[in-house]
């Protein structure tokens, strides 16, 4: 299955080509792997992978969802995806999920019967799974998936790094030192497994006083520049804290108000930064 023509990386990636331990289904045409990281738990990778992918969606690209998060998985309550479910074809392979405006999304939730059942697995059942996503899912032909990593730097992480062609990897953090020193660990854990860093979004970065308009900063954490010059990255963006965004959940529900600009921005860095602008 292992193929360098229909891997996203192309032959552009640095790999050795006999130790590569990647395997493209080649019935799947995917140009572009984005891996959306924290370490953190909580932060709002999941939400982002999302808001991500409908601001790619609404440009007129082909885009699709893979929820690592095999244990926590948010993803179809988030597309308001809940009551579906994925099948599978003659062939035997799994066929994703699609959203009204045609985002194709894989996660286990969308393959077990009730929803809060949990996944009592062990780390390399949980890797095997997310490989499976990658090489047994029918994804077609893609401009974008986007992955949402679990939590941690542990097994799934790892394998999503070894096991699938990631383009970038965004990496979501918030304003909290705590969160600053795991969300460092990430970005290193990624450059020594060669996975380019694309830049971070810092979530949950303020909220805007309904009053005044000022922007307020909640979390005390460092400042963000000394953490984006201590770890060479890029800001893609700055999002605020807002009610609005549980309205995710909800069908249909497009992107809040509040958030489409600098949404906007920050896709437009991760396609310039993929060089596809
Ligand atoms: N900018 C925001 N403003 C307000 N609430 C937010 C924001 N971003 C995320 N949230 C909320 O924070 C919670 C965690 O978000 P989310 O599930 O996306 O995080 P996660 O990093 O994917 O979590 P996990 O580590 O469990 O996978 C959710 O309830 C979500 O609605």
């Amino acid at each position: 299955m292992s193929n360098c023509n229909t891997c996203p990386s192309n032959n552009s990636c640095n790999k050795n080509k006999k130790e590569c331990n990647i395997e493209n289904n080649p019935r799947n045409k995917i140009k572009n792997v984005i891996g959306v990281m924290s370490g953190k738990g909580g932060v709002g990778k999941s939400t982002i992978s999302v808001l991500i992918a409908k601001e790619l969606k609404s440009l007129g690209y082909k885009v699709g969802i893979l929820d690592a998060d095999i244990t926590g998985p948010s993803i179809p309550r988030l597309l308001g995806l809940k009551d579906k479910k994925a099948t599978m074809s003659i062939d035997k392979e799994i066929l994703p999920v699609e959203t009204k405006d045609g985002i194709k999304v894989i996660s286990l939730n969308l393959m077990i019967d009730n929803e809060d059942d949990p996944v009592i697995w062990r780390g390399p059942i949980v890797s095997s799974a997310v490989k499976q996503f990658w090489t047994d899912v029918l994804w077609g032909e893609l401009d974008y998936l986007i992955i949402d990593m679990p939590p941690g730097t542990g097994d799934v992480a790892l394998t999503v790094m070894q096991f699938i062609p990631i383009s970038g990897l965004v990496m979501v953090s918030i304003p909290q030192d705590l969160v600053s020193m795991i969300v460092a660990k990430a970005v290193k854990m990624a450059r020594t497994s060669d996975v380019k860093v694309i830049g971070i979004v810092e979530n949950m970065s303020y909220i805007v006083c309904p009053d005044c308009n000022k922007k307020i900063k909640l979390f005390n954490g460092e400042n963000i520049d000394n953490f984006l010059k201590e770890m060479d990255l890029e800001l893609l963006g700055e999002l605020p804290m807002i009610a609005s965004i549980s309205n995710l959940e909800r069908e249909h529900e497009e992107v809040p108000k509040e958030i489409e600009e600098s949404l906007k921005e920050i896709v437009i860095k991760i396609e310039k930064s993929l060089d596809n602008k």
